[in-house]
């Protein structure tokens, strides 16, 4: 487990112009799901859409290089980020260390599917889609209960959980999920946005 120390005021570090993501010089790992989302017009809709309160304990599974962390820390209490690639939890810490946000940071290393996760209010993520179902799953069983969680899938999984009774996609998946939540489709998001992108639609 890592945690942000505070320290001296700064500014993040000055981006080229362009408004390149942040990427902090890593080579993505295609086989962690590192698609980083390189649109911040998306990022803060994503943000916009999820109702973030002030008061709030934001969960963050798979920060990467923290461009959703960025405006999921302007806007809420506190961001629990649990990440799995140390050279991240590395560029993280980097990326705030010094700024008034980093005392509101939590970084976790590790699975997020072999952590014990906190208490949170509201889970927001860009996931590497090979988890999408256990973690599922997970969350479904967390206690004490969430207020939502908002998470990009791959376009088939999202699908699958909001099907009615009659779709191709209805499955057992699906049946879980509506028993143990409410759940609706945020938005569509094209391949364009990630970096690199990503095969499957989202
Ligand atoms: C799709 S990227 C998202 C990066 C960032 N949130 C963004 O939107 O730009 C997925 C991130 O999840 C991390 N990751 C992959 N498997 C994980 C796991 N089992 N537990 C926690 N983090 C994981 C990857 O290292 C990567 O940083």
């Amino acid at each position: 487990m890592a945690s942000m120390a505070g320290g001296k005021t700064k500014k993040e570090k000055a981006r080229p112009a362009g408004h390149a993501p942040y990427q902090g010089g890593i080579s993505f790992h295609k086989s962690k799901g590192q698609h980083i989302l390189k649109n911040p017009l998306l990022v803060d809709s994503i943000v916009q859409k999820s109702g973030i309160k002030s008061t709030d304990v934001i969960l963050e599974i798979g920060p990467g290089t923290g461009n959703l962390t960025k405006k999921l820390l302007e806007v809420g209490k506190r961001v629990i980020a649990v990440e799995i690639d140390a050279r991240m939890v590395l560029e993280l810490q980097r990326r705030f260390q010094g700024t008034p946000l980093s005392s509101r940071l939590q970084v976790v290393q590790g699975d997020v599917l072999k952590t014990e996760l906190p208490y949170f209010d509201i889970c927001v993520a860009n996931i590497p889609y090979q988890i999408s179902s256990p973690l599922t799953f997970k969350l479904l069983k967390h206690q004490p209960a969430f207020r939502c969680a908002i998470i990009m899938f791959q376009r088939e999984f999202a699908m699958r959980l909001v099907a009615q009774p009659g779709d191709k996609l209805y499955c057992r998946l699906t049946v879980n999920t509506q028993l143990l939540s409410r759940v609706s489709h945020l938005l569509k998001v094209g391949r364009n946005n990630f970096r690199p992108p990503p095969k499957m639609r989202t």
